[in-house]
């Protein structure tokens, strides 16, 4: 390939005793190798074709050799050269065939791309090894008429089968609408500077790191459609790398050299309505070459080239150890991603959110006998690292389809209002609440999001429990407001929440910026696997409204699977709650809904941005939100729990007209109400009560707004009040009420319910719009 190339600037091998201290060359273009004089440079003595120790595990055919200018060609017998360290390698390649590289690596990578892996390749080994070759090719195989060419290298034919596979899936999933867009860059690390291949003018390009990864400012990229484009784009790339002949290689890679391609895909469930956006970034990485100065006889600009490239293979090594060590001990420690701009660019395909295969060129020749086992020893190691590749994925419910369900489970409400108390048709009722599970069923599955909607065990029993600490600063600070009553319960201390959620997984990480989806969306494609939630909840000392969040949608935002456990402190702002993970790296926030927006296109996206677990619409949502894990509720969120909500009433008032009792009822007299929780931001856990218990009712904004027309002391901003029947016995027994409030209905098993102020306005006489008022007052319209 190089040889073909028109090389930016060609640099000549350096000869120590005609240029001792040579001007560094930025031209590139193609010099003849120059012959080597000095004994320095001279080709090192024949090596003696002996094999290594008669341990090994692994007999391996070695590739061809490169041309006979190179020292490297002097091999050892293939048949008789024996490697210790290659027992745990993936695979071996016989006799170089690119054919053989692109079916171990190349093809693996395609489909872990199409999946919504993020996917890396890295050709580690000596300088003339074999690297670039395989990585490119030689440059006459990327010619048109030679795409056939058994020579082609990794890169031609990962695209060729990823523009192929692209095809197959799009017009398979047809109906779907499922569309993909690849967008390219090509950059070179040389000397510690970046450059940009696609357009040399740009260097010295900077890294810039986010909170949602690393990408380099200013990178060009280029949409590709067709195997034409890369190579376009290839050939114009490789032409533009440094290059330079050392007495190994006539056209040694003196930098290294990164494609990387962002693959986007989106499409649309039939059934559902959910958009689907998946992610995926390929990385082919042609690293420099180590070499030693008496093999390459460099010296000059090329030896503070091979210096820079040994520091920073040397760095890259030590990273991998490290990488290697915390994976196997599970010990953490501080990787030290930023010691070079390799490491620190590709940061992501090392131990991060990125399928890493590794592709190590030896030589066969025995004077390389000692990078070969290094390298051996390289790849061994980098093995040893896990990486946590996950689906990029992000989905996006449709507005339209969840406003037909909207409709649906307002008409079954108004079917059921009709009914009235007439619950004479078993099967009807029960037909209508089928039909409300079944719409219920199909929003949760459209949003993806089954934490927001929580699933009620007709025989769990989900607990919310508050400090009880918090609660008496806050009970006394609301106390002296004379405003609000509580009922005694000895059992609370602690606000904890145990939340189990069996969700999808989906994966963090959605398209790039041209979607941007919301923020609990993201931070629910986040959390891929089931996540128990622990939660310590403090309650703010200035409780200014009496907002009612439902904690049990807290949502973790959280790379790879396990547990959560977070330290949770309510802030005032109402309908927020902050979560702050108890190591302090992130906390969550629950915000009050926001309009809904549809998936828009952002065509602003930066360039290589290596921690891909974030896309550039992630990186968007980062970026608008605070260092911490940020999940807002949308509308649509909102909506959700609101209907699922909606739905336990219906079937909670479906049971309490048959049971003609109940121990707690919303009331749509406030006149009766003398207690009124203004527990700011607690979430209630409504658990059976023993009969004789009190009873509490509860009123919604609506009536406790004729309560003030009514003379009513009323001060609260809240939707929603709890109300006790009975007068409170003292304010001890106040601040150890407001936490729990157990609600039961005689002759059916405990019933959890969750209390907000979005849904109680349903249960109100006279206030008669049903879900559609929910989603109006929280969009505010
Ligand atoms: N499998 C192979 N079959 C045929 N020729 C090969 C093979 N591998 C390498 N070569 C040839 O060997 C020479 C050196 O290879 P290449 O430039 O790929 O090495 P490299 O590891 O990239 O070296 P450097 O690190 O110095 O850039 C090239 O001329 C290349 O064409």
């Amino acid at each position: 390939m190089k040889r073909f190339m028109s090389p930016r600037s060609t640099m000549p091998a350096e000869n120590p005793a005609s240029s001792p201290n040579p001007a560094p060359s930025k031209s590139r273009r193609k010099q003849p190798i120059p012959k080597q004089h000095s004994k320095e440079n001279a080709p090192p003595p024949d090596p003696i074709s002996q094999p290594s120790p008669a341990t090994a595990k692994i007999k391996t055919h070695l590739p061809p050799r490169p041309p006979s200018s190179n020292p490297l060609k002097r091999k050892l017998n293939p048949e008789t050269l024996q490697i210790d360290h290659a027992a745990s390698l993936s695979g071996i390649s016989d006799s170089g065939v690119q054919r053989d590289i692109f079916q171990l690596v190349g093809a693996p990578l395609v489909e872990n791309c199409l999946a919504g892996f993020n996917s890396s390749v890295f050709a580690y080994g000596q300088t003339g090894s074999g690297k670039t070759y395989t990585i490119w090719g030689p440059a006459n195989a990327l010619l048109e008429e030679n795409l056939s060419s058994d020579q082609q290298g990794l890169t031609p034919r990962v695209f060729e089968r990823l523009f192929a596979r692209i095809n197959e899936e799009q017009i398979k999933h047809a109906d779907k609408q499922l569309k993909y867009q690849c967008q390219c860059s090509f950059l070179e690390i040389y000397n510690e500077q970046i450059t940009d291949l696609l357009d040399p003018n740009q260097r010295n390009l900077q890294i810039r790191d986010v909170k949602s990864g690393v990408y380099v400012e200013n990178l060009t990229e280029k949409y590709v459609s067709s195997m034409k484009d890369v190579t376009q784009l290839l050939i114009k790339g490789l032409s533009n790398r440094r290059t330079g002949a050392t007495s190994i290689n006539a056209e040694s890679s003196r930098s290294h050299s990164v494609f990387t391609c962002v693959v986007e895909s989106r499409c649309k469930g039939v059934a559902d309505g959910v958009s689907c956006f998946k992610t995926s970034r390929i990385n082919l990485v042609d690293l420099a070459g180590s070499e030693r100065q008496k093999l390459t006889g460099a010296a000059g600009e090329r030896l503070k080239e091979a210096g820079n490239i040994n520091r920073s293979l040397s760095q890259l090594g030590n990273l991998i150890n490290i990488l290697a060590e915390v994976s196997q001990t599970g010990r953490h420690r501080h990787i030290p991603y930023r010691d070079s701009k390799l490491t620190f660019l590709l940061q992501e395909s090392l131990g991060g959110n990125a399928k890493l295969a590794m592709v190590c060129a030896i030589s066969p020749a025995q004077s390389c006998k000692s990078e070969t086992f290094s390298t051996l020893q390289f790849a061994q190691r980098a093995k040893a690292i896990k990486n946590k590749a996950v689906v990029n994925e992000v989905m996006q419910n449709d507005v339209h389809y969840l406003r037909g369900v909207i409709q649906q489970l307002r008409d079954e409400l108004n079917r059921m209002r009709a009914n009235g108390s007439n619950q004479t048709d078993p099967d009807g009722s029960y037909s209508t609440g089928w039909n409300a599970r079944r719409s219920l069923n199909l929003l949760k599955f459209s949003l993806h999001h089954p934490r927001t909607l929580p699933h009620v065990d007709d025989d769990g029993d989900e607990e919310m429990e508050i400090d009880e600490e918090a609660v008496e600063d806050h009970c006394a600070h609301v106390g002296l407001q004379s405003e609000v009553t509580y009922q005694h319960s000895n059992e609370v201390t602690k606000l904890e929440i145990v939340e189990s959620d069996s969700g999808n997984a989906t994966s963090k990480h959605g398209s790039t910026g041209d979607l941007v989806p919301n923020t609990s969306e993201f931070a629910e494609v986040q959390d891929i696997d089931d996540t128990d939630v622990n939660m310590e909840e403090e309650i703010s000392e200035e409780p200014k409204s009496s907002d009612m969040v439902i904690v049990g949608c807290v949502k973790t935002v959280t790379n790879t699977p396990n547990d959560f456990s977070a330290h949770e402190s309510v802030k005032e702002n109402p309908c927020q709650l902050i979560v702050e993970t108890t190591d302090g790296d992130s906390s969550v926030i629950l915000k009050s809904p926001t309009p809904s927006v549809s998936p828009r296109v952002n065509q602003s996206r930066k360039s290589l941005r290596t921690s891909s677990m974030y896309t550039a619409s992630q990186k968007d949502l980062k970026d608008n939100g605070p260092e911490t894990s940020c999940v807002s509720f949308t509308p649509t969120e909102h909506l959700a729990a609101s209907l699922h909500r909606g739905l336990e009433i219906i079937d909670n008032h479906r049971q309490s007209l048959a049971l003609r009792r109940s121990s707690f009822r919303f009331s749509s007299q406030p006149a009766d109400s003398k207690t009124i929780l203004a527990a700011n931001k607690v979430d209630v856990g409504i658990q059976t009560f023993p009969e004789e218990e009190k009873q509490v009712v509860f009123i919604c904004s609506n009536c406790r707004q004729r309560t003030n027309l009514d003379g009513k002391e009323e001060k609260e901003s809240s939707n929603l009040q709890l109300v006790l029947v009975n007068e409170p016995e003292s304010s001890e027994k106040i601040k150890k009420q407001i936490p729990k409030v157990r609600v039961s209905s005689p002759g059916f098993s405990d019933y959890i319910f969750h209390i907000t102020d979005i849904f109680l306005p349903l249960y109100c006489t006279g206030s008669g719009e049903g879900f559609g008022w929910i989603y109006q007052e929280r969009n505010g319209t």
